[in-house]
C-alpha cells in the first residue's frame, strides 16, 4: 500500500503527492497545533527538513521514526528549545516560533523530557510546589508592607492543596515527602507528568514518557495519559515503543530523515511499505 493510500483513510489526506505534501495538505478542522514547512540544519547536516504536521485539538498523537529521524528536534524546535532555520509553529492560533520555553509553556503548550528534569535533593512536593507559572513568590517588601504576604500565604495554599490533588490523581500521594532522587525512573515519569499539569497545559507534548518503565507503572501512566484526554487535554508522544503507539494513540505521524514520511490512523500507517522499510533501516524511494 503507498502512503497517500494509508493516509488516505485517515482525514481527508487528498492529491496523489506521497510524502511530506500528503501530510501537510491534510485538513485539521480543530487544531491546537500546526507546524508549517519547519527547518533545522546542524552544520551540513539537515535534521528537519521542511516537515509539516498539526494536531487536533484532544486528540493523543504519536510521532514515531527510526533513529536520527528527526523527532527530537521537531519537538525542540515546537517548544523553543531550538530556533528554526525556517518554517513556523502556530499554538492556538498564535505563532510562537522562536519564542523562549518559559513563554511558550506559559502559553499551555508544556513538555516533559526523555530523562525526568526533576529537582532530585527536593521533595517530591516542593518538586511541585515550584512548578506552577505566575507564582508571587516571596519578596522583602511583603515582609514589611501591612497585609502583603496575605496574597503570598493564600496562594501557597492553594499551590499546596492542588499539588496533593495532582498527586493523588497520579498516585503518588504516599511520595510527598520522599527525595526525589530516591524515586524509580517510573515513578519520576509520573512526577514528571504531575509537574507539568500542574502549570495549567492546554498540550502535553511528552518525549518517550515510558523510557525505563516497568509495566505496571507503564499502565498507570497510559491510563491517567487517556483520563486527562477525556477531560480535554492534548497529548504529541514521541515513544520508540511502536505498539504502544499504535494502540494508544488515534493518529499517527511517522518521520524519517527529517521529513514527515506518512501520517493517518494507526492501522494504515502500520501497513504501508514506505513506514516498514524505513524501520527496517532501507531506502525510502
Ligand atoms: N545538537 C545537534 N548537533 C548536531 N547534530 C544534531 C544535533 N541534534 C540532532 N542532530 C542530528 O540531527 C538528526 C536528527 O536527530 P534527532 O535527535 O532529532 O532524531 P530523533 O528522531 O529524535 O532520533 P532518536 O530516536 O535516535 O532520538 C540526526 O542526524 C542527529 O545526529
Amino acid at each position: 500500500m503507498s502512503s497517500t493510500e494509508s493516509s488516505d483513510s485517515d482525514q481527508g489526506v487528498t492529491g496523489d503527492e506521497s510524502t511530506d505534501e500528503a501530510a501537510s495538505d491534510r485538513q485539521v478542522e480543530n487544531a491546537v497545533l500546526e507546524v508549517s514547512n519547519l527547518h533545522k540544519r546542524f552544520g551540513g547536516i539537515v535534521a528537519v527538513d521542511d516537515t509539516s504536521f498539526s494536531v487536533e485539538r484532544g486528540s493523543i498523537t504519536g510521532l514515531i521514526g527510526p533513529n536520527g529521524a528527526g523527532k527530537s528536534t521537531t519537538f525542540n524546535c515546537i517548544t523553543g528549545v531550538y530556533q528554526p532555520d525556517g518554517g513556523a509553529v502556530t499554538f492556538d492560533g498564535d505563532d510562537v516560533t522562536g519564542w523562549e520555553p518559559p513563554r511558550i509553556a506559559n502559553r499551555g503548550l508544556v513538555r516533559t523530557f526523555q530523562i525526568a528534569r526533576e529537582f532530585p535533593e527536593m521533595t517530591v512536593l516542593e518538586n511541585m510546589m515550584l512548578a506552577p507559572k505566575n507564582q508571587l513568590g516571596e519578596h522583602l517588601w511583603r515582609s514589611v508592607l501591612p497585609g502583603a504576604r496575605s496574597g503570598v500565604v493564600e496562594q501557597e495554599r492553594e499551590l499546596r492543596d492542588r499539588a496533593w490533588e495532582t498527586l493523588e490523581f497520579f498516585e503518588i500521594d504516599h511520595l510527598a515527602e520522599e527525595y526525589a532522587m530516591n524515586l524509580s525512573g517510573g515513578q519520576r515519569k509520573l512526577l514528571d507528568l504531575a509537574r507539568a499539569l500542574q502549570t495549567d497545559p492546554e498540550m502535553l507534548m511528552l518525549d518517550e514518557p515510558m523510557a525505563g518503565v516497568n509495566p505496571t507503572l507503564e499502565e498507570k501512566i497510559l491510563d491517567r495519559i487517556h483520563a486527562l484526554r477525556e477531560d480535554g487535554y492534548t497529548f504529541l508522544i514521541v515513544e520508540h515503543d511502536m505498539d504502544l503507539i499504535m494502540e494508544h494513540c488515534e493518529h499517527v505521524i511517522v518521520m524519517h530523515q527529517g521529513r514527515v514520511l506518512d501520517e493517518g490512523a494507526p492501522e494504515a500507517v502500520q501497513s504501508n511499505e514506505q513506514v516498514i522499510e524505513a524501520y527496517l533501516g532501507g531506502e525510502v524511494e
